[in-house]
């Protein structure tokens, strides 16, 4: 699912308003209609008061028109229209006139805190104050607004987006801000709802359709995307009858040191889990033994030394390499690496350590090959690309350090960033639970294996973070957060798999909108 920025969204209103020879405000019209369905479904006429705080804007006008489809289903719905401004919009003004018209009154006006009503618990707020035109710092009083929003602990229901939060920069306040319990987003979810200093902007989320037009939504490219099982699906490569392990390719695990022979086993492991035909493990000598008996699928090949890797040698002909494993940052290891990556012309999964190397011999960078995929943790990351100041900032340096050494970056995290150039991918599978010992390695693992089955790099980065993610969130039904492995979560790889072609997930509103053009 693609996310739109601020100013595609309102370049698709423009383009939707031509194409469909729209009258003024039917947009306008259409999402506080979708809002007041939303609200209307669930509540099916229930008494509870409903506040509806309006801006001044287009958003405030999106507050106007689900209150007046309130007002005339009977719903207990009070409106106040916060005055922040003089610059009241021309739809926000045509709905404002309706509004009056079913009520039979103008909407209270809020100018400073002696004006906030009581707001009891079991009411339910809408917040319909900000949208995506938030455009400066927010004057005090309405902050409190925001603070006496949250001091009632009334379900708050955002439209379009949290208010107060910006689209694409940061918050300078974080106590002048609505939090939400759910948000109704139009079209297209926002990039806030994503990042790890901002997604508690709102707890759920839900894209509300308001016919934008369909070619506009198809055709415009985003700088970030969603990754889904929608996504994923169609990168699936089915098997061949008569296939054979060759056919699925030869992953190599590079790494391991003396105490650290159990990640390679888990990326390893991950590897053939993830449908590689073969795989080794190139490990020190004090690995051979536990591996061999654990992992009898695997071949392994040593160092010549017991506890760390000094020389990378081998003489098989991998189709994919997964390198820095637990292997430590000895000097003997930095010189082997930095020969390897000299010599290696097969696809690299870089990770970990060798991760480390590499950013402390920036010139290493050079020799890596272009398409390799980079699977950072935060500390990783920053060592690699710099400190960054925000979320956004973060983003942008790692878009710029994929850009210039034609890498992809994999940020770790809540919701696992794909970094191809400027193009961002947001996975949505995984939980917390995953923030556990060795679930790096098995993602290192899968998409070294999916390299090996001829997926490209950027397939193999999407298929493979979604494959780890869904994994995870199947092993967590049995075994809860806690108690969650990485183990676990190669044992459910193929679980992860199955379920591709299990109850297909909510069609993105684009294809139900093909399907019924
Ligand atoms: N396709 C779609 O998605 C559709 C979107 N729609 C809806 O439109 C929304 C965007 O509407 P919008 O552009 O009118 O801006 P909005 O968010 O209402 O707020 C800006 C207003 O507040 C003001 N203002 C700004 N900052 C301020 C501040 N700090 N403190 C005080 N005032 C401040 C600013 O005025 P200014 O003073 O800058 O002139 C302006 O009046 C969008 O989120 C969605 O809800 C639908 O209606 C139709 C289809
Ligand atoms: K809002």
């Amino acid at each position: 699912m693609k996310i739109f920025s601020k100013e595609q969204i309102y370049k698709g209103d423009k383009v939707t308003e031509e194409q469909q020879s729209l009258p003024p405000s039917e947009l306008m019209e259409r999402a506080g209609l979708q809002i007041f369905n939303w609200m209307h479904l669930r509540m099916q006429g229930a008494q509870v008061p409903i506040h509806v705080f309006c801006g001044i804007g287009n958003n405030g006008g999106d507050g106007l028109v689900l209150a007046r489809h309130l007002i005339t289903h009977g719903y207990n719905v009070e409106v106040y229209v916060v005055n922040c401004g003089n610059s009241r919009s021309k739809d926000f003004l045509t709905s404002y006139d309706k509004v009056k018209d079913v009520s039979k009154k103008w909407p209270q006006l809020l100018k400073c805190e002696t004006d906030f009503p009581d707001i009891h618990r079991d009411d339910i707020i809408v917040d319909a104050i900000f949208g995506i035109g938030l455009n400066r710092e927010i004057e005090s009083w309405i902050k409190a607004l925001f603070n006496h929003f949250k001091a009632s602990s009334a379900f708050t229901l955002s439209v379009d987006i949290p208010s107060g939060w910006f689209t694409d920069k940061p918050i300078e306040d974080n106590e002048g801000v609505v939090r939400a319990n759910y948000t109704l987003s139009f079209q297209s979810p926002k990039l806030i709802f994503f990042l790890p200093e901002t997604a508690d902007c709102t707890i759920q989320w839900e894209v509300i359709d308001i016919g934008i037009d369909r070619d506009y939504l198809m055709t415009t490219e985003t700088e970030y995307e969603l990754i889904s099982k929608n996504e994923v699906l169609p990168m699936y490569k089915p098997r061949d009858k008569y296939a054979h392990k060759g056919d699925f390719g030869h992953g190599l695990i590079v790494g391991g040191s003396y105490g650290k022979i159990g990640a390679v086993h888990l990326a390893t492991r991950s590897v053939l889990s993830s449908g590689a035909g073969l795989t080794t493990a190139f490990i020190p000598k004090c690995g051979y033994v536990p591996l061999q008996t654990s992992l009898p699928e695997a071949m392994v090949i040593t160092d010549a030394d017991t506890n760390k890797i000094t020389a990378i040698d081998f003489d098989i002909k991998p189709d994919a390499i997964g390198i820095g494993i637990g292997m430590g940052k000895f000097p003997d290891t930095v010189s082997a690496l930095k020969a390897f990556l000299k010599n290696n012309k097969a696809p690299l999964v870089i990770d970990a350590d060798a991760l480390n190397i590499i950013s402390e011999n920036n010139d290493l960078l050079k020799l890596i090959p272009e398409n390799s995929i980079l699977t950072p943790h935060p500390k990783e990351l920053e060592r690699l690309i710099g400190e960054w100041s925000n979320d956004f900032d973060k983003l942008k340096k790692a878009s710029d350090f994929s850009t210039k050494y034609k890498v992809l970056v994999i940020i770790k995290g809540a919701n696992t960033i794909i970094v191809y150039g400027q193009k961002k991918f947001i996975s949505v599978t995984g939980n917390p639970g995953m923030a556990t010992a060795g679930s790096g390695d098995v993602l290192t693992g899968i998409i070294t294996g999916l390299l090996c089955q001829k997926y490209n790099p950027l397939e193999s980065a999407l298929f493979g973070v979604y494959l780890h993610g869904k994994a995870g969130d199947l092993a967590l039904e049995e075994y809860g957060y806690q108690s969650l492995l990485a183990s676990h979560i190669v044992d459910y790889i193929g679980e992860a798999y199955i379920d591709l072609f299990k109850q297909p997930e909510q069609p993105q509103q684009e294809e139900v909108e093909a399907e019924n053009s």
